[in-house]
């Protein structure tokens, strides 16, 4: 199903009313025929990470697809009034808003995929106009889905791809927030949300237990279990800590037994307060001893990927984990911070003009030119067979044709470069040509297929990079001419003939 349908009518203006006043400026200086190429990319890993995850690629095309101002967006837009009480837009420009068709190229990382600082998850070519327009929806949806998507990987390292279930539906940002963190978690590695509308709409697998206010419904714990245990025999999960955990487990083993004489077994208890490494430690115990080896110990509350990690070094006995709030709402870092920058405009169908954005940081200089970046691996025999390794990322320029250089430069320090021998692969694909879809091969419908790939691809990394202390920095930098057209283009800009000096 189509998420963005959810909306039920036109998202065109899902924009900062900056985009607008400019596309009103570029149409009045006759800027109709300017075309532009934008990137999509973060400067950082979130969570002091090594990687992301790519998401979001799909609501993006969703809502691309169905790019067109309605009348009630333009007779909402016709109705605004400047400073001076005077209609903001002009009504020969609104006309010309009506008649706009989406006419663009896109290029695109496939969800699930592994990124890096500095990589276009998206590109975007095409009238300026709209590139611009694009701009704030486009960061919208993929910033958010990356970035749950990326701790939802982390997560999932953490548990050793044990089951997480995806339970933050009621601590989200807001509606939107949920179902597009529950979409997110399964594309970085979760096994099923509790998001009922997220699995109608995306296909995912759904899950539950039962709360604490069944518990407190009931005279007691035991009656309550019973009960749950006959209303939902084949769902029997009991949680055990509404009173007292241990006397919980007696209770849960007591309807266990009752449940096996009715054909039925009890798939697991969970743990939700207290010490969960050791609660899970004497719950297994208990368990095993009552012959319900093979019952579950779920446990949940305010997990996260560090809170995990811990619990498995205590031996803790779990193996199914419950993640929230943590989860759907970044919690540690609540946005990715990608950003959407022009690197090339062309007038009336000319030549291309590299462009870059001038900072006094180095990490905000952006990049200029059409950017593919190129991914190498080493065992190129096996390739994704078993043994091979991804060695590091060509980001290069396609208006400079077919990368002339196999050397690397890290765009923050040139003095650290590296070799990339062999072939690799693009990562980016086309998706829209000249506004019509070509991304059928792309883009996948199937949620748990991302999710498979986002998995297949994270074991061709070297572990350093995945680890939370302190990550190795996975080399992914400018292609050596690359590096000097965008040296020489900053000196240009600062004033500089590129000869006269060496310095940032
Ligand atoms: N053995 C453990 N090692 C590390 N962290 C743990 C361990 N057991 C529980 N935690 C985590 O510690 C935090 C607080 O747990 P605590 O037992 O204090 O919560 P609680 O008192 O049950 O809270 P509440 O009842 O309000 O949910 C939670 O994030 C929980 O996941
Ligand atoms: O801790 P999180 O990672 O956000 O996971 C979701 C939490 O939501 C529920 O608690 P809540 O107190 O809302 O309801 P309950 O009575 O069902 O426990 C559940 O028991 C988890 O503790
Ligand atoms: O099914 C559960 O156990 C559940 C669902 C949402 C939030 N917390 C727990």
């Amino acid at each position: 199903m189509n998420h963005l349908s959810m909306y039920g009518s036109s998202l065109a203006l899902l924009t900062d009313l900056y985009q607008l006043t400019m596309a009103q400026g570029y149409w009045k200086q006759e800027m109709v025929e300017t075309d532009a190429i934008f990137h999509l990319f973060f400067r950082k890993p979130p969570f002091k990470g090594g990687y992301a995850i790519a998401a979001g690629l799909k609501t993006a095309v969703e809502f691309l697809m169905d790019f067109e101002f309605a009348a009630d967006d333009l007779a909402y837009l016709a109705d605004l009034r400047g400073n001076d009480g005077e209609r903001l837009f002009e009504s020969e420009f609104l006309e010309f808003l009506r008649g706009m068709e989406f006419s663009c190229s896109v290029d695109a990382m496939p969800e699930g995929s592994v990124v890096f600082p500095q990589e276009p998850l998206l590109r975007v070519e095409g009238p300026l106009i709209q590139c611009q327009l694009l701009e704030t929806a486009l960061l919208n949806i993929i910033n958010f889905q990356t970035l749950v998507a990326t701790k939802a990987s982390r997560i999932c390292y953490a548990t050793q791809g044990e089951p997480v279930l995806e339970f933050g539906l009621r601590r989200a940002q807001g509606i939107d927030g949920a179902i597009s963190a529950s979409r997110a978690a399964v594309i970085g590695g979760c096994s099923a949300t509790s998001n009922v509308l997220a699995g109608k709409l995306f296909g995912i697998p759904v899950k539950g237990t039962h709360a604490h206010s069944w518990v407190m419904s009931f005279g007691s714990e035991l009656e309550a279990f019973e009960a749950y245990a006959q209303a939902m025999p084949n769902n029997a999960v009991f949680l055990v800590d509404t009173y007292d955990t241990i006397e919980g487990v007696k209770n849960a083993i007591k309807v266990g037994e009752k449940l096996r004489q009715n054909g039925y077994e009890m798939a697991g208890i969970r743990l939700d307060s207290g010490d969960l490494a050791w609660f899970s430690i004497e719950a297994r115990k208990m368990l095993d001893e009552a012959g319900f080896e093979k019952t579950k110990i779920v446990a949940s509350n305010n997990l996260d990927e560090r809170t995990i990690r811990s619990l498995k070094e205590q031996g803790a006995q779990i193996v199914v984990w419950g993640v929230g709030t943590h989860l759907a709402t970044a919690k540690d870092q609540p946005a990715l911070g990608g950003v959407y920058k022009l690197s090339a405009v062309r007038k009336n169908g000319g030549e291309w003009e590299h462009k870059v954005k001038v900072s006094e940081q180095r990490i905000k200089i952006s990049n200029p030119g059409r950017i593919q970046v190129r991914r190498f691996w080493k065992n190129k025999a096996s390739r994704f067979g078993g043994q091979g390794e991804f060695m590091g990322d060509m980001i290069f320029d396609e208006l400079m044709g077919e990368p002339q250089s196999n050397i690397i430069v890290d765009p923050l320090d040139e003095t650290r470069r590296k070799r990339l021998e062999g072939s690799g692969i693009d990562m980016l694909k086309p998706i829209f040509r000249e506004g019509q879809y070509v991304g059928e091969d792309v883009i996948q419908d199937d949620i748990m297929e991302i999710q498979e790939h986002a998995r297949h691809m994270l074991k061709y990394f070297h572990d350093g990079i995945k680890r939370f202390d302190n990550p190795h920095e996975y080399p992914a930098g400018l292609e050596k001419n690359l590096y000097d057209l965008k040296t020489r283009l900053i000196l240009e800009a600062r004033g500089f003939e590129p000869e006269t000096s060496s310095s940032w």
